[in-house]
């Protein structure tokens, strides 16, 4: 038991259209923003130790205090208590400041993980409700199914809106700040089209004239590369192309493999991280003992 080493993975997410509705006065905003998983993930391994660490292999991200990792840890000790000191190494893959909710998933998944570890028995909803200061993303992450979120995005509702296509993510080395991305935009409290009406019955060859984020706008402004890389993805082929979250990342979504292949290989050449998924990719919420 002591020994034991626990591995699991946490996935990236991207935004399907993102409403902002209204500023609030805690500096917030009420939006609506569909969301579903990407097959980009990264990988934890866990074991015991005689003092908590956390190993990330990305040097741009710090791993003290301010990491979310390990202001996931401080929470569950602050809520809970736990018994132990760990290891937590962490490959990371999903580029941070992206709009890919790389932090956030960490986070989630290192509730999850230490809540089975130290089999702490919280519920999802118990872990949910100690998470809603970690960010806005987290309540989504520890849900774990695509769904539409609303408030402040802890509000999920749970529908099926994981593509049945093959989706290519393309992140242009910038990243971009979210509370700058909300702070530049401007709320519309009643949006033309009715984001789940569109993602449950319009056909995704309407989307790219009624499905709209509203923070890509002010993104693109400041990081031209990634409005540039909006159009590429339609160029390569995509039956829609979004910037996901608050950027700096865009998504295209391809109907056929040959073309989504040809688009993921002419990203990947220009030395930009990308991903490739596979149409219908469920992430595989698992935490296993290493064998
Ligand atoms: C852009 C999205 O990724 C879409 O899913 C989320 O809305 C952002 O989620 P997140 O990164 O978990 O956000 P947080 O870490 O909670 O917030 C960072 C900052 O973004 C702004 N923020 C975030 C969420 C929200 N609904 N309204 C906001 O105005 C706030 O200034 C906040 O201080
Ligand atoms: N475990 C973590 N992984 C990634 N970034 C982290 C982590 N902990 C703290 N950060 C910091 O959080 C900032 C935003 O990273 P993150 O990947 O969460 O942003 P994002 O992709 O824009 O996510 P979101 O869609 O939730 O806004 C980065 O500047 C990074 O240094």
């Amino acid at each position: 038991m002591a020994n034991d080493v626990w591995i699991a993975d946490s996935y990236a997410k991207i935004n399907l259209g993102l409403h902002v509705l209204e500023r609030l006065p805690t500096g917030y905003h009420a939006i609506e923003t569909g969301m579903c998983f990407l097959e980009w993930r990264d990988h934890f391994e866990v074991k015991r130790a005689p003092e908590m660490k956390l190993e990330m292999n990305d040097e741009n991200i710090p791993t003290d205090d301010s990491n979310l990792i390990n202001k996931a840890i401080e929470t569950l000790n602050r809520y809970i208590g736990l018994q132990h000191n760990y290891l937590i190494r962490v490959d990371k893959r999903i580029p941070a400041g992206a709009g890919l909710g790389g932090g956030s998933s960490n986070a989630a998944l290192t509730l999850r993980l230490l809540n089975k570890i130290e089999e702490l028995g919280l519920t999802d909803d118990e872990l949910i409700d100690i998470s809603r200061d970690l960010g806005a993303d987290v309540p989504f992450f520890i849900k774990g199914k695509s769904g539409i979120a609303k408030g402040i995005g802890h509000e999920i509702e749970h529908l099926d809106l994981q593509p049945d296509f093959w989706i290519v993510t393309c992140f242009p080395n910038e990243q971009s700040s979210t509370a700058e991305a909300y702070q530049n935009c401007v709320p519309d409290p009643e949006p033309e089209f009715d984001l789940k009406k569109i993602l449950t019955e319009e056909d995704i060859d309407e989307w790219q004239f009624i499905l709209n984020n509203d923070l890509e706008k002010s993104v693109f402004q400041r990081i031209n590369v990634s409005g540039n890389m909006k159009d590429q993805m339609y160029e390569f082929g995509a039956t829609y192309a979004s910037m996901t979250g608050s950027g700096s990342a865009v998504y295209g979504i391809f109907e056929q493999d040959f073309v989504a292949t040809n688009a993921y290989k002419g990203l990947l050449e220009l030395d930009f991280p990308t991903n490739l998924t596979r149409p219908g990719f469920e992430p595989d919420y698992g935490i296993y003992r290493k064998a």
